[in-house]
């Protein structure tokens, strides 16, 4: 597998515009980010985004979720789970959340993303564009996600019916060195969410309370 895209597009050049990322910084009064939740199905990706998302509406900061099931409805419907097209899933969505973090907004991206390289091609892009990033490992037992089992998907892996079930017969790789970690089976998503808080604090990104 390689993360080298096939570039189609020639003579194309980028084009900038007059208002920059600190003109809309100073409007909306906090930075762009992207904050990369990975982990297994059922770990929290979802439950922990949904809770930051409405903390940061309640100090007035501008967030956006994109997350796996929603946008394989949409953008990326026509991409389905083998290596490859997880990694194109990755790929589009990591430039989108690049986009909106430009526009200065928090990306909270929750993606299974379960191959460190994909991730890694996410982060660069980020680097590359002068753009904060964050990649939150919600990290949490196998035996721990299965047994929450909330959309019934682990069942349909073990009974066979749903092939190549990231943990069950695909592979998660587990990141190195997560800017945080969130142990989901020990923490509460109040201290998840406390933590993460702090950090867009810490990090100037968010103003302090
Ligand atoms: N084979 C297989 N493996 C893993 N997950 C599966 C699969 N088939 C369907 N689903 C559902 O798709 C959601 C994961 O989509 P992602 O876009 O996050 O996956 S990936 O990052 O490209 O690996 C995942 O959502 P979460 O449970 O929220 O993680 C599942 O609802
Ligand atoms: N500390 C915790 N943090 C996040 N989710 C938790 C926690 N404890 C239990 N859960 C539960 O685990 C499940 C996680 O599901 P979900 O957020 O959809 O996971 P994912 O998006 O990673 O697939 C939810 O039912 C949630 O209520």
């Amino acid at each position: 597998m390689t993360t080298t895209v096939e570039r189609k597009a020639t003579n194309v050049h980028w084009h900038d515009g007059d208002v920059t990322r600190d003109n809309r910084a100073a409007i909306l009064g906090h930075k762009g980010v992207t904050l990369w939740f990975t982990g297994l199905s059922g770990s929290g990706k979802s439950t922990v985004a949904v809770a930051v998302e409405k903390a940061l509406a309640a100090r007035g900061v501008l967030s956006y979720r994109l997350d796996g099931d929603n946008i394989r409805l949409g953008i990326n419907s026509n991409l389905g789970f083998s290596a490859e097209d997880r990694q194109e899933n990755i790929r589009r969505v990591g430039e989108i959340s690049k986009l909106f973090a430009d526009t200065g907004v928090v990306v909270l991206s929750s993606f299974i993303s379960p191959y460190r390289e994909d991730r890694e091609t996410v982060r660069k892009m980020h680097e590359d564009a002068g753009l904060p990033y964050m990649e939150v490992f919600v990290d949490c037992p196998l035996e721990e996600a299965e047994s929450r089992d909330p959309k019934g998907l682990y069942k349909k892996a073990r009974a066979g019916e749903i092939k190549g079930f990231t943990g069950i017969d695909d592979p998660y790789e587990a990141p190195v060195s997560p800017e945080l970690r969130l142990n989901t089976a020990e923490m509460t998503l109040e201290q998840e969410v406390e933590v993460i808080i702090a950090t867009l604090q810490e990090k100037g990104i968010i103003a302090k309370d």
